[in-house]
């Protein structure tokens, strides 16, 4: 046997870096302020701790473009290098300052800001680059100012250089191929995007302001003339909500926060939850509820993942369990790893005890709002159930938690828990098999009449207008004992809901035989029907068309994905004739075409109280209806 060590060449190695560091170059300038923060951050940790006893003066970093000589510069007053700590930090590939920062100073407060970890990030600069300055004077007292210089092979120059400022400038000689970072407006777009939140001010460019004229001049009015002035241009808010205690905040201050995320929504927000964790991790985030309406996935994926301020990601679908993807809002952790791949995160630790911690907190505060003002609550529901039925279908934790605050309403616009619901209709709707059986609609307009037929026998209906019912419904019935749902047309009521008293029927076996061929000629699409009678009481339509709960559900369940059978679920409905109307009677005493007509004019009608009658057997319903009159 033999040991060995793998050898890594620096002029192979070098290339990769530069090309596969990170899939988005633009990311280089989120890493070199982010550096340039830490260097500020850390000044200030050292004047704090004693070890810096100079002026901090106003901390900041710019970003400086100049396309002549085609360089972009990152400028801060932060703590500056030495040349030996060129030496140990940049000359060295992933050997990281920060980190080794940040382990000497452990439990200090303030150490724990720094945002870097890996000691590559400073190299994301030849990504777009084709040479790199360092020019740098240390913080420490009589240093020497340095300029470090690569232009991307492995070799660097070091040179002393005058610098009387304290801090660094990155100078990037932009490369031919990523002249886009010349650009005023992708500049711009790069450093709103990932730096709009960094503690420390970052500057680029300057915008103009109008003021009260500072000499006083009075326009024909007589008012103080506005003037327009030149003021730096600062892209960041340095202290975000999420970074301050909640008894800090008033209402106002989380929805102008949640206006500042997302500039272009004016609806505000439901609620919304400040997280705020240090141990055994690092959380903290403000997460809102946004009004869910039926179409989910607008509202997607609007949750900004941060560490330490510095944004991170706006796809946090690995990071916390899918149906709080709905939220918006931050989430700020430096205990989510960054640098390993997307679909290794779901198995981290971390993400693991987060993911569950955001769960238990959503969880905790709907049962809390539901406690305290249950009108409020109920208030609210419409815009909720989406988020609380996803939550309860994916996580069963949540469910568990879910089902004391879960709401079901009637369509008489009043709310309960699915378990008061169940007590309510006990006694008028449970069967001869001692199933409480739970009507509903999912639109009370089309289902009118069958809702008000349900309501004529004293039995309730609810109302479900949420897409995810089909499977909430399954999820409900697996949970309660005893408890089944059907939608208010997908049967009579005696079969609904079955008693043990029987009606007898009006026709004869044969009356049926003789009537059953003259319905199904009636019908246009045969193959879609079956014809049945059955002996309702007298006061009940003459005909319905029923479609049965297991089909309809499986053809819903389908349609949103998931569950059901496979392949496609044939559509099916029932002609169910009421054997026991009057009019049945009068038709059976008939015969040939005046028979024909009353029962084509009855299943016509059947077909348009379900919204099924269109196009052209709607026309010749119409025409027929005038005839008749
Ligand atoms: N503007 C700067 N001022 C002072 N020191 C700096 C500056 N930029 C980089 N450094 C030093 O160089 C080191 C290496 O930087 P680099 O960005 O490569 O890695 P990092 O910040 O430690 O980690 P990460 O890869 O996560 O960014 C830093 O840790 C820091 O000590």
């Amino acid at each position: 046997m033999r040991t060995g060590q793998i050898n890594v060449q620096t002029e192979n190695i070098f290339p990769i870096i530069k090309k596969f560091l990170y899939s988005d170059h633009e990311i280089f300038l989120r890493e070199l302020v982010s550096n340039a923060v830490d260097a500020s951050q850390k000044l200030k940790f050292f004047a704090k701790n004693g070890e810096f006893k100079g002026e901090l003066g106003n901390l900041k970093v710019e970003v400086i473009l100049n396309n002549e000589e085609k360089t972009l510069t990152i400028r801060d007053n932060g703590i500056g290098m030495t040349a030996e700590e060129i030496d140990r930090y940049i000359n060295q590939i992933a050997f990281s300052g920060a980190e080794e920062f940040v382990q000497k100073y452990k439990g200090k407060e303030g150490a724990e800001n720094i945002i870097g970890h890996f000691g590559l990030g400073f190299y994301s600069a030849f990504m777009v680059a084709e040479k790199v300055q360092i020019r740098t004077k240390s913080f420490k007292d009589g240093s020497q100012a340095v300029q470090w210089e690569s232009n991307g092979s492995p070799e660097f120059t070091i040179t002393d250089i005058e610098k009387t400022d304290r801090g660094t400038d990155i100078v990037l000689y932009i490369a031919e191929d990523s002249l886009e970072f010349l650009e005023k407006n992708r500049i711009n777009e790069i450093l709103t995007r990932y730096c709009k939140f960094l503690p420390v001010p970052v500057l680029f460019g300057t915008k103009t302001e109008y003021i009260d004229s500072p000499e006083g001049e009075k326009d024909e009015d007589g008012k103080v003339k506005r003037v327009a002035v030149d003021v730096d241009n600062q892209i960041n808010n340095t202290t975000p909500a999420w970074t301050k205690a909640p008894i800090d905040l008033k209402q106002e201050d989380y929805d102008s926060f949640y206006r500042e995320l997302y500039p272009m929504t004016f609806e505000n927000p439901l609620f919304h939850i400040h997280l705020n964790v240090d141990y055994p991790f690092n959380l903290t985030g403000i997460l809102y509820f946004p009004k869910i309406k039926e179409n989910v996935e607008v509202q997607r994926n609007k949750i900004n993942l941060y560490s330490n301020q510095v944004f991170i990601t706006d796809s946090v679908e690995n990071i916390v369990p899918e149906f709080l993807t709905l939220l918006h809002g931050v989430i700020d952790s430096p205990d989510i790893p960054l640098n390993v791949s997307r679909s290794y995160l779901q198995s981290d630790g971390n993400v693991k005890k987060i993911s569950a911690h955001i769960t238990k907190k959503v969880a905790d505060k709907l049962a809390e709002m539901f406690k305290n003002d249950r009108a409020d609550f109920e208030s609210k529901w419409d815009d909720l159930q989406v988020f609380v039925q996803y939550g309860t279908l994916s996580e069963e934790k949540f469910a568990e938690k879910a089902r004391n605050f879960s709401l079901v309403k009637s369509t008489d616009g009043k709310y309960y828990t699915v378990e008061e619901y169940k007590d309510k209709i006990a006694t008028l709707q449970t069967d001869k098999d001692g199933k409480i059986v739970v009507l509903y609609t999912n639109n009370p307009e089309l289902q009118y009449g069958f809702v008000k037929k349900a309501n004529e026998r004293g039995y309730d209906v609810l109302s479900f207008e949420s897409p995810l019912t089909p499977h909430w419904i399954s999820k409900m019935e697996q949970t309660f004992e005893n408890l089944t749902f059907a939608r208010v047309d997908a049967d009579t009521l005696d079969k609904l809901i079955k008693k043990d008293e029987e009606i007898p029927s009006k026709l004869s076996k044969e009356d049926e035989e003789k009537l059953k061929p003259v319905f199904e000629g009636a019908l246009k699409e045969k193959e879609k029907f079956t014809v049945q009678f059955e002996s309702m009481s007298a006061s009940e339509s003459p005909v319905i068309i029923t479609q049965p709960e297991f089909i309809r559900r499986m053809m819903e369940q389908q349609r949103m994905g998931g569950g059901g059978f496979f392949g496609a679920f044939p559509e099916r409905y029932n002609i169910v004739v009421n054997s026991n109307h009057e009019k049945i009677s009068e038709i059976l005493a008939t015969s040939g075409e005046e028979q024909t007509k009353k029962v084509k004019q009855l299943t016509d009608l059947a077909l348009l109280s379900q919204g099924m009658l269109t196009g052209e057997a709607l026309n010749a319903f119409v025409e027929r209806s005038m005839e008749l009159v």
